[in-house]
């Protein structure tokens, strides 16, 4: 057997390596490991150890995560149960490690409950399913993790997710509708994310509240596989800020995660080989549920995560998002501008996370406020129609982003079509004219205003929202 590659970490030079890892080669690890997990209490810092093994060779990786350490220590429960959520972390965030060789065996480290595996295995397969599809890989759409036996179901401890709410912010409209809904039912929320950039510094600032943030660094090696041609694409990368939020609230002993992932989450952008393709697949509710069901089985956690937006539309939260004026100098839907360099750059303008979102706001504000918002007039440049064809459902299958369902983009449209500041824009004449009859027939402003799906919002927060 010739041994490939084994490195445990350290640097390792991106010609060299390109030179040492060849695709093939990568292509034929047959097993994904756990090899080890340690977290230390002084620093805040959880280390998770990844390993892919074949005939070619051994590559381990390390990832870690920095998590803001409470000046009080936590009690035993609460530790032990934070001890539990980063196990969980462990598996699922191997995903990003996974995905370079997509082997057809992966081996957990530790018996799990039941509703660990149904999670663990709908991470790697649901939510890697756009991966698969982008790269050809049907297998993973039906992996079954291996797991060395069958742990026991926790006790349900209801003190452990008591105190002030943890609210996830991403710096785009959603967190902060459910950032300032939390605060106006006196719920006095933390803000918290996973690596905050400037935008998500900005939004925090423009609440004034202090916020809580933890560190995630992947592994230097994988971006070095990455240049030199492994496999990659996307991950379900909510499902490892989450599990992030969730320890982190049980360390710093807070209450629950609040998440701001909206009804439209949980549709798929296609089928492929029979099974659905949802980019957005762990901010939809399936995953909710069933992260839900392995935290109580895991560390017995009652109602420590769930989604307050869950119910409504896209345009109904932009809607609501139109209330809250403070923010409109800082809120940032758009994934590109994350990658932007100019550090003043909030929206790229040619996304169709951009062009969704303008035609949700548009509705509910006035043409001078949305284009200070974007700093853009999209609906001035006829370039933007194809985009928004794609959106409209006119053209192609739903774009691979987070954008809402076509009805809802619809619904925007047919309200535009009504208020005289926005119909005779370039764009929206251009949009009403291209939209077929029975379309217009299938929109229904009714359903896309009314609240309506599975929830698991607990009984107290539900009464924040509208009904
Ligand atoms: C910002 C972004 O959109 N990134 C996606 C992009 O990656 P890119 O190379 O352009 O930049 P980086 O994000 O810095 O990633 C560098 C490499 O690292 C890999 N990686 C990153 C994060 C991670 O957790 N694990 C990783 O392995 C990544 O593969 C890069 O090679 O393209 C990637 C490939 O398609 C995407 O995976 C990157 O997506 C990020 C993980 C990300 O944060 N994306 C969110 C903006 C996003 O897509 N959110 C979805 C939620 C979907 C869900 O189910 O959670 C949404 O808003 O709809
Ligand atoms: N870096 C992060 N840290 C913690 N939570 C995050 C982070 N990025 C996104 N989230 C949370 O993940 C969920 C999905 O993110 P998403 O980007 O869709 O939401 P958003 O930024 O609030 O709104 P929008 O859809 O307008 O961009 C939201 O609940 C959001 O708060």
């Amino acid at each position: 057997m010739r041994v490939l590659l084994v490195v445990s970490g350290g640097p390792v030079a991106g010609a060299d390596l390109v030179w040492r890892v060849r695709n093939e080669q990568l292509g034929q690890m047959a097993v994904f490991r756990f090899p080890s997990t340690s977290y230390d209490a002084a620093t805040g810092v959880a280390t998770f150890g990844y390993e892919l093994d074949g005939p070619a060779g051994t590559l381990s990786f390390t990832e870690t995560v920095t998590f803001p350490v409470p000046a009080v220590a936590p009690s035993q429960a609460r530790l032990a149960a934070f001890r539990q959520v980063l196990s969980l972390l462990h598996l699922v965030a191997g995903v990003s490690y996974y995905k370079a060789a997509a082997p057809p065996r992966i081996e957990l480290p530790a018996p799990v409950s039941g509703p660990v595996l149904d999670y663990v295995t709908a991470v790697y397969t649901k939510g890697l399913a756009e991966y698969a599809y982008r790269n050809d890989l049907p297998h993973v759409l039906s992996l079954v993790p291996d797991a060395p036996g069958l742990a026991t179901v926790a006790a349900p401890a209801p003190e452990l997710t008591e105190g002030r709410p943890l609210s996830a912010v991403g710096g785009g409209k959603d967190s902060i509708v459910t950032l300032e809904t939390l605060r106006g039912g006196g719920f006095d929320p933390v803000p918290f994310s996973v690596n905050p950039n400037r935008i998500i510094e900005a939004v925090n600032a423009a609440s004034g509240v202090p916020a809580l943030a933890a560190r995630r660094t992947l592994d230097p090696l994988l971006l070095e596989l990455n240049a030199a041609g492994a496999r990659n694409g996307h991950i379900p990368v909510t499902a490892i800020n989450s599990l992030i939020a969730v320890a982190t609230a049980v360390l710093r002993g807070l209450g629950p995660v609040v998440m701001s992932n909206e009804r439209s989450a949980s549709d798929p952008n296609l089928i492929w080989n029979g099974h659905e393709i949802n980019h957005q697949w762990s901010k939809g509710v399936e995953a909710e549920g069933l992260l839900r069901d392995a935290l109580a089985a895991h560390a017995g956690l009652v109602d420590p995560y769930f989604s307050l937006l869950r119910t409504l539309s896209e345009l109904h939260i932009a809607k609501l998002f139109a209330g809250f004026s403070g923010y409109d100098g800082v809120v940032t839907s758009c994934n590109q501008a994350f990658k932007l360099r100019d550090a003043t750059a909030r929206w790229c303008g040619h996304c169709p996370k951009c062009r969704f979102v303008y035609l949700a706001m548009a509705p509910f504000m006035t043409p001078a406020r949305l284009v200070e918002i974007f700093g853009l007039d999209l609906f001035a440049d006829p370039a933007q129609i194809p985009g928004y064809l794609e959106i409209l459902g006119i053209d192609g299958h739903k774009p691979f982003e987070c954008v809402g369902e076509v009805e809802e983009s619809l619904v925007a449209l047919g309200l535009l079509a009504r208020q005289p500041a926005w119909s005779g824009t370039p764009v929206v004449t251009a949009l009403v004219a291209a939209v077929p009859a029975e379309a217009w027939a299938a929109a229904s402003d009714s359903e896309v205003f009314t609240p309506g799906g599975p929830h698991f919002v607990p009984a107290t927060y539900a009464k924040l929202l509208p009904s």
